[in-house]
């Protein structure tokens, strides 16, 4: 079932140790298949070099396993929430990247400081709120996959692909698991500029929203124009 889904889910995984974001078992990818209302998902605490293909588990949007003997990532009940929230995703990606679990636990957003933010991010990278003892105490997963899309209620996802969680880390998503990690990984590296730019001067102001048009939007939208045009992905 799902072969090439699968395959796509091994190699988005893969890519997670290999780009520095994850170390031993810290972090998840998965897809979808919107027609048939399946996701492929990493399965929980299984070292990435152990990862196969044909045992990643499929489980459908109410969480039910429908293949595989192992069970699917503890965070599987938020992915699924940002699918359903999110109509236009293919992957989800969870890591806990040290440059962005500094701001998570920081409990704060990363403003769009420069072009380098502005070329993939438009605008603020938010930070939910706290959950509370009862959102923790039941549901923590879905819950925080709530507090997301709560977090994203005048948001547009497809042009801010990623969150950072409070007291968590970040999610990231795209229109495939690749594309979602490649937005992981580039949020991790705006992580770490905006740290050191607020560090050099913490009274910074965001760039002007001409230039956060300028950047963003040709790269983006049914307006972009950046490089080959047909491969600009969102
Ligand atoms: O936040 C956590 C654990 O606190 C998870 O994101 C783990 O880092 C990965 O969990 P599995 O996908 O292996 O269940």
């Amino acid at each position: 079932m799902l072969e090439e889904l699968k395959r796509q889910v091994l190699e988005a995984n893969l890519e997670l140790p290999k780009k520095n974001l994850v170390i031993y078992t810290w972090g998840n990818v998965s897809a979808i298949d919107r027609e048939q209302g399946l996701v492929v998902i990493k399965p929980s605490g299984v070292p990435y070099e152990e990862l196969r293909a044909e045992d990643l588990p499929v489980v459908d949007l109410d969480g039910n396993k429908v293949e595989g003997e192992l069970n699917p990532s503890s965070d599987t009940a938020t992915h699924l929430v940002l699918y359903k929230a999110f109509p236009e995703i293919g992957g989800v990606v969870h890591t806990h990247s040290p440059w962005c679990t500094k701001w998570a636990q920081a409990g704060r957003g990363i403003s769009a400081l420069g072009t380098t933010h502005a070329d993939y991010f438009y605008g603020e990278i938010p930070c939910t709120r706290k959950l509370t003892p009862l959102e923790i105490a039941s549901e923590y997963e879905k819950n925080t996959g709530e507090v997301i899309v709560e977090t994203f209620k005048d948001l547009n996802p497809n042009f801010t692909p990623g969150v950072i969680v409070n007291n968590h880390g970040p999610f990231n998503w795209g229109k495939n698991p690749l594309k979602a990690v490649e937005n992981a990984v580039i949020m991790e590296e705006i992580a770490k500029l905006a740290y050191y730019t607020q560090s050099l001067t913490p009274e910074i102001e965001p760039i002007d929203d001409q230039l956060l048009d300028k950047h963003f939007l040709r790269k983006h939208g049914k307006n972009a124009y950046y490089g080959q045009v047909q491969n600009v992905k969102n």
